[in-house]
């Protein structure tokens, strides 16, 4: 389980996260939601080890990760699928994929066989350029790229931003299987109302930095989270 508790991060002087606290549990998908500016990319790369955290903790199954870089956290089980999906345009889809070996074990660095049946595009298109792949193909394999380090978290940031509609349903039916599994503990922050809402089992709404709300679905109506969300 991800634990984080009154994370605060700044910007220069500005502060940009007021105290947040959450949990992601295996098994689940938390969505964190929110309207432009909120902070929910913010929280994310700190979680990631992409940008430092000035305050609060991260605990990933009751280990305390202490600010770690980008590859200590990625070594200790948390992928990160970043906002416009940062695959290599001139790498094929093998090489955007292996290079999530990085932070694996010797012995680990194979592509599982599962990422294949989750996304068959990328088989029928491992010789292709990440660049010359359509956008919701590569938002694909950055998901894929993320599972390729068998991580415990997995922090998705908007993906569905651009994509076209039969692709945001293929995407959501692999974080249905990812959650039918049970391993994984999903941080969705996601703006299409609708994706977010019918995925999550776990709501956190932010508004200026700060959470005001923090609630698993059943106990928190459609029109109570929609109010939330477009403050
Ligand atoms: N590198 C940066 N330097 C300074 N300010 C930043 C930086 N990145 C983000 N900000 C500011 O921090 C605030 C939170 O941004 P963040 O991207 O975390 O929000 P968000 O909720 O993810 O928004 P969006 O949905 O637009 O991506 C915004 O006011 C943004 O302008």
């Amino acid at each position: 389980m991800l634990e984080i508790a009154d994370l605060t991060l700044k910007y220069g002087q500005s502060q940009i996260l007021n105290g947040i606290s959450m949990t992601a549990k295996p098994g689940q998908v938390t969505a964190v939601m929110g309207t432009n500016g909120v902070g929910k990319t913010s929280l994310l790369k700190a979680i990631a080890g992409r940008h430092p955290y000035s305050g609060g903790t991260i605990t990933l199954d009751g280990k305390p990760l202490d600010h770690p870089t980008a590859f200590q956290a990625a070594r200790a089980g948390i992928a990160y699928v970043p906002q416009g999906r940062e695959v290599f345009p001139l790498l094929t889809v093998t090489e955007n994929l292996t290079t999530g070996f990085a932070c694996l074990p010797r012995g680990g660095k194979v592509i599982p066989p599962r990422i294949y049946e989750l996304f068959p595009v990328l088989a029928e298109m491992k010789d292709r350029r990440g660049g010359d792949l359509s956008g919701g193909q590569q938002q694909q394999l950055a998901i894929a790229r993320a599972l390729i380090t068998r991580p415990r978290v997995l922090l998705l940031d908007e993906p569905t931003e651009g994509i076209q509609p039969n692709i945001i349903k293929q995407i959501g039916r692999v974080i249905e299987a990812l959650r039918g599994e049970g391993e994984i503990a999903i941080v969705l922050v996601e703006q299409y109302f609708d994706f977010a809402y019918n995925l999550a089992d776990e709501f956190v709404a932010l508004n200026r930095g700060s959470v005001v709300l923090r609630d698993p679905k059943a106990k928190v109506d459609r029109a109570t989270l929609l109010s939330r969300v477009s403050i």
